[in-house]
């Protein structure tokens, strides 16, 4: 994830603006603005990786939630006041000092020459494995390689003193106790503002995790947990898939409540359309696809409750999240709001930070039972059935823009074998590898999907049968090198893969179908191969 540093300076200076002038006009509405900037700067940070100083910028959210109140606790106590103030200053120099070191040019971080400076924030592919014994990471940092991660060891006690940002640290604390282990982690914390801190081999136990947490680690992996599991966690981390922003309907009769909330959303990056008659709201659904809707309670003609009942008579709508917001405070008419189609009940005036963290968390779960819906949960990538979908789909776009689309049958080699030697959790590593590799080396418009068991389809848009061999014969040839751990060796895989094309054939069943049969020559002709349907 990338972070333009004229952007971060943009965003810390709001938040700055927003607290001055609070402290000019300490009142209630002029709070909640530098709520508002806060959290939503809190939310750029965590956007953006940069998980030191989301760290720093959550604790102070925390705070002036605790401060929120009413228009008659402000102005905040002079304590309290103060505290906050530093910390606020605290945050921006710490951002600021990030920038500064970020931008150096590279190699004058390097060796003192002059050169271009950093275009980005983003910290790069970079992962640091920092421990005692390197050894133990050897076959792990060797398997990053093949999907694009570069991976360092580095002692304790041999740190690099300049060097760039590296996207991830993983520290294993073997043989460390909790609390040195905090102390270093405090460091690399200061050190570092953006890199996730992965804390590897610490104490199962609740209060070991507690400090390791407490100290800036942003996972913890427990002692004995399976190399895979932190394999997967890595790559999660580096996956550049930029999530689409999240889509709210606001169905509001009045224009300036809309308008409010709105503008509250925007800030915190959500997107938003308003409208004012309920029974517009199916076409709106259909035509916009939110994840969330915000609904009045109270509107001539019909109230939200009604509305809500009719959007839940379609079965498509069935499971978008419906928030009201009222100013009813009868705790009867809320319990039967939500009993009848509602999720939950937001009174007006609304804290902005709140309705912000619950549109949030209501989008992610609905987007999470929508993943598990249409993308297979071994690998992430699209099941069966949204595969197929989405290749009849590229068909019909190929069809009408008169544009190449090749299609690729992927079969892991002898998986029987696999399983039956080393066990089928190591099967399933071995599939989950291949998925990681498909992803990181396609295109983000090209189709990879988990056709079946050990069997993947992949779609081309734009490409020809010898352009889609040639990218998979690359492909190929590095699965083939991965190492794949078992107890204290290794072993390595093979796949083949069959390739067709459209505008050749015309459908997405008979792509598969040919593509299939290429897949069928391919093994026989010896596995370990791609073979062009002829
Ligand atoms: N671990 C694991 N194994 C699976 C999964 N799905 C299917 N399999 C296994 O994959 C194996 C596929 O074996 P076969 O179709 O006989 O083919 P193969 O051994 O790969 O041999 P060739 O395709 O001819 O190279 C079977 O043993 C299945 O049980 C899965 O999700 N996880």
């Amino acid at each position: 994830m990338s972070c333009p540093p004229a952007e971060l300076q943009k965003k810390y200076e709001a938040m700055r603006a927003t607290w001055g002038a609070y402290r000019a006009t300490p009142r209630f509405e002029q709070f909640v603005e530098f709520a508002v900037i806060l959290s939503s700067f809190a939310e750029f940070l965590h956007a953006k990786g940069l998980s030191g100083l989301h760290q720093i910028a959550r604790d102070i959210e925390q705070q002036s939630l605790a401060l929120f109140g009413d228009e008659h606790t402000h102005p905040i106590a002079d304590g309290a006041l103060q505290e906050l103030e530093s910390r606020v200053e605290g945050l921006c120099a710490r951002a600021a000092s990030f920038i500064e070191h970020s931008t150096r040019p590279i190699e004058d971080r390097r060796a003192g020459h002059d050169s271009e400076p950093a275009a980005d924030l983003s910290p790069g592919r970079r992962v640091w494995f920092i421990g005692d014994d390197l050894d133990a990471w050897r076959d792990l940092i060797s398997q990053l390689g093949y999907f694009g991660i570069k991976a360092e060891g580095y002692n304790w006690t041999k740190l690099p003193a300049n060097d760039d940002e590296p996207t991830t640290l993983l520290l294993d604390m073997t043989g460390i106790a909790i609390g040195i282990a905090s102390q270093h982690m405090q460091k690399l914390r200061t050190r570092f503002a953006a890199s996730n801190l992965l804390g590897l081999n610490i104490d199962a136990d609740f209060s070991s995790m507690q400090a390791a947490l407490g100290a800036g680690c942003d996972f913890c992996f427990a002692r004995g947990t399976p190399l895979p599991a932190i394999m997967a966690k890595i790559i999660e981390l580096h996956a550049s898939e930029e999530e689409e922003a999240y889509r709210v309907l606001v169905v509001e009769d009045s224009l300036t409540a809309s308008k409010l909330i709105q503008r509250t959303l925007a800030e915190n990056g959500i997107e938003s359309q308003a409208i004012a008659q309920p029974r517009e709201v199916l076409n709106a659904l259909k035509r916009y696809q939110p994840d969330l809707i915000l609904m009045d309670m109270y509107m001539p003609g019909c109230t939200g409750v009604e509305a809500a009942r009719v959007i839940r008579q379609h079965p498509e709508f069935l499971s978008v999240p419906i928030v009201y917001l009222s100013g009813e405070t009868d705790v009867g008419l809320q319990v039967d709001a939500l009993r009848l189609g509602g999720d939950h009940f937001l009174t007006k005036p609304f804290n902005p930070v709140i309705l912000n963290a619950i549109v949030k968390s209501k989008i992610e779960r609905y987007r999470l039972l929508r993943r598990s819906m249409f993308h297979d949960s071994l690998t992430g990538l699209l099941n069966h059935t949204s595969s197929k979908q989405r290749l009849d789909a590229a068909v019909n776009a190929a069809a009408n823009e008169h544009d190449a689309l090749a299609v690729a049958m992927i079969d892991i080699d002898h998986f029987k074998r696999v399983n039956d030697s080393y066990g089928h959790p190591v099967g399933d590593q071995i599939i989950r590898s291949l998925a990681w590799l498909l992803k990181q080396r396609l295109r983000k418009t090209d189709i990879v999907g988990r056709y079946g068991g050990e069997e993947f389809l992949v779609a081309l848009p734009g490409a020809n049968a010898s352009q889609a061999f040639q990218i998979l014969d690359r492909i190929r040839r590095d699965f083939g090198q991965i190492k794949h751990p078992f107890n204290e060796t290794w072993f390595n895989t093979t796949f083949s893969s069959g390739v067709s094309q459209f505008p050749t054939i015309p459908s997405g069943e008979a792509l598969v179908k040919d593509a299939d049969e290429a897949l069928y020559e391919a093994k026989r002709a010896g596995r370990d191969r791609v073979v062009i349907h002829a």
